[in-house]
């Protein structure tokens, strides 16, 4: 039997405000020739997902077309007159010709673009440029590094090219993107090992911080003056698709509460592995939520984000205790093999509550969730 019941959140009050920029999708999985999985997609829909795991308050501008077909908490612009993005991923195709590459992604129906005038009108401690399909364009970065004190770009958002024909997903150089003159004013710049190729990472760190991530070795930290490698953590890879979403949002979410770099990149490191572990969106178990929130809690060590003081002088460097977080974080993966009776649903509603649905045990295949109503399409 299902039961329902609102309860107060205390621990989970919004702690600062995030502007995520970039469209919902709708993802096919396909191996072998047949669709394994259909999926809600978009880097915006992984990372509100994390956010929502970590109490993270935040504002999102995604746009969608009169298709979409998923139940979400923070509703996207609905454009009538056009379809929703579509993602088809081949995972059998992707080692052919890029030995970096884990599949072949192709976008068969855009959306539209998001524009200046679709974000809103007022400042925001974070930004986040998330786009998939091509909709963040250059006007539209530069109002978020005006409106947004520390600006975080995915480099997937700059440089995808579409072909003409079939839409397969080709990445450009970042100086040949049309956003290379904003770098200076971005604070940190996500790449995976295979889009790091089409940029000069060199160059690009004496501009704003790069972090590269590495699948399951982990990711790299390059700052102008420095750099330094991240531990992974382990995990059983089921789907990778979001990886780098999720640690996107574990990584901002950990900043936002006050963590140094080096230690809010092992929230990210944790997120996606916890992913990759799950297809599409990952449902997170409720005791571990609450473990990683309680470390992170620990952790912090600015009552306000190092860059909103301007001083980011600790921040790059791995503070005490790094190893013995890193540890606690690990031993928290430990409690989410789901073996318990019931498993619970914890719905945000509004501000400041949240719903708790109790359904029928998972028999460990799905994991306890928290923070996801985007798990089931909506019954036409
Ligand atoms: N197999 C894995 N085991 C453990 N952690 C992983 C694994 N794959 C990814 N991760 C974690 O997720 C992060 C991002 O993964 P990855 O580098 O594959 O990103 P990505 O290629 O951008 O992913 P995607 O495009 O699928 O979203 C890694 O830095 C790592 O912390
Ligand atoms: O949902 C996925 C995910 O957001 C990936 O990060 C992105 O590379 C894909 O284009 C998208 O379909």
């Amino acid at each position: 039997m299902v039961t329902t019941t609102t309860i107060p959140h205390p621990q989970n009050t919004p702690i600062q405000s995030v502007l995520i920029v970039g469209n919902y999708c709708h993802d096919v999985l396909l191996q072998g020739g047949a669709v394994f999985a259909e999926t809600l997609g978009g880097a915006a829909s992984f990372i509100s997902n994390v956010f929502t795991a970590l109490s993270v308050s935040f504002h999102l501008t995604s746009k969608v077309g009169f298709d979409f077909k998923y139940p979400v908490n923070h509703e996207p612009i609905l454009i009538p007159t056009s379809k929703t993005a579509v993602f088809h991923a081949y995972f059998d195709q992707g080692h052919t010709e890029n030995a970096h590459q884990d599949r072949v992604l192709k976008r068969v129906e855009a959306c539209d673009p998001i524009n200046q005038s679709d974000l809103p009108d007022r400042r925001f401690g974070f930004g986040m440029a998330v786009g998939v399909g091509g909709e963040i364009l250059p006007e539209t970065l530069e109002k978020m590094v005006e409106i947004c004190d520390a600006v975080f770009v995915d480099i997937q958002a700059l440089i995808r090219a579409f072909d003409k024909n079939d839409g397969t997903v080709k990445l450009v150089g970042l100086k040949e993107s049309g956003f290379y003159h904003l770098l200076p004013r971005v604070k940190f710049l996500k790449a995976s090992s295979e889009e790091a190729l089409f940029m000069d990472v060199e160059e690009v760190r004496q501009w704003c911080c790069v972090v590269v991530t590495h699948g399951k070795d982990g990711c790299e930290v390059y700052w102008k003056d420095g750099e330094m490698k991240i531990e992974p953590f382990g995990a059983n890879q089921v789907d990778p698709t979001g990886a780098g979403d999720s640690f996107l949002g574990g990584f901002v979410g950990g900043l936002v509460h006050g963590l140094a770099v080096p230690d809010a990149a092992l929230v990210g490191n944790l997120f996606g592995s916890l992913t990759v572990g799950q297809v599409g969106l990952p449902k997170f178990d409720l005791r571990l939520l609450q473990i990683i929130k309680d470390e992170v809690r620990r952790r912090k060590l600015h009552s306000t984000c190092w860059f909103e003081s301007g001083d980011d002088s600790m921040s790059f460097t791995k503070p005490g205790g790094h190893e013995e977080f890193r540890a606690s974080l690990a031993l928290s993966k430990l409690v989410s093999t789901c073996s318990v009776q019931e498993c619970v649903r914890d719905v945000p509603r509004s501000a400041g509550s949240v719903e708790q649905v109790i359904g029928p045990p998972c028999n460990g295949q799905q994991k306890l969730l928290v923070g996801s109503v985007y798990d089931e399409p909506i019954k036409q």
